[in-house]
């Protein structure tokens, strides 16, 4: 089943916990964490102790995608924090291979996530260490950014390349995710879809969170 993973970049910081408990009973399967350093990307977000404060408000797994330089500093400190999830970008690894295990030796699952810009083929000798592939359908940094189109063949192309593998490998997309580009990826083979304003940016989450499982039935 395809699962949906709101983005709490787009939520309440002054109720964080009510607003996890919205998306979790209104059937969310993860709950993606930005976390953004203001030197990979331009804009500053959340560090280990939001998400050590967010774990014990919520059963969903802990999605936590690290837009930062030198993420291999922090790995322990997430995983520790109850990040069940950890994805790094391709870009700011230079030893991907070494973070990767460093990440499962926390204890956690294991992503890759990689920018518009950076091809399909970054992946190619790291599958045998990855669980979740994230392909950036925006670049990265902001929330309410406008899909990028030619993201779909990238998402086809990975799901190509995961059919190779005896491992299931989950393809996750992210950035301006609503019913009409979920579908689309969902065609393409992708399997965890992100939403952030998409959700929190409406009243009626519940209803947001319905009307994207629908899009994807
Ligand atoms: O990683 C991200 C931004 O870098 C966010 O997860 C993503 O942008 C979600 O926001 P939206 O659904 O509003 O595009
Ligand atoms: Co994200």
């Amino acid at each position: 089943m395809k699962k949906i993973a709101p983005s709490i970049l787009s939520a309440d910081f002054s109720k964080l916990a009510a607003e996890v408990a919205e998306v979790e009973q209104a059937g969310a399967d993860y709950l993606h964490i930005d976390v953004m350093d203001g030197h990979f990307v331009p804009n500053v977000t959340f560090g280990p102790n939001v998400i050590q404060s967010l774990r014990p408000c919520t059963r969903l797994p802990l999605d936590v995608h690290l837009m930062m330089t030198n993420p291999e500093n922090y790995i322990e400190a997430f995983a520790k924090a109850g990040a069940d999830i950890i994805s790094v970008h391709a870009e700011t690894c230079p030893h991907l291979h070494r973070v990767l295990q460093l990440i499962h030796t926390s204890g956690a699952r294991a992503g890759v996530v990689l920018n518009p810009a950076t091809p399909v083929s970054a992946l190619e000798y790291v599958m045998d260490s990855t669980d979740l592939i994230l392909i950036m359908t925006v670049n990265p940094g902001f929330g309410g950014q406008t899909f990028i189109p030619g993201m779909i063949d990238k998402i086809r192309q990975t799901r190509d390349l995961i059919a190779n593998q005896s491992r299931p490998i989950e393809i996750e997309v992210d950035g301006g995710i609503n019913g009409e580009t979920a579908k689309s990826c969902a065609d393409a083979g992708a399997d965890v879809f992100v939403a952030g304003s998409f959700i929190f940016g409406k009243k009626d989450r519940a209803q947001a969170v319905q009307s994207l499982r629908s899009a994807l039935s």
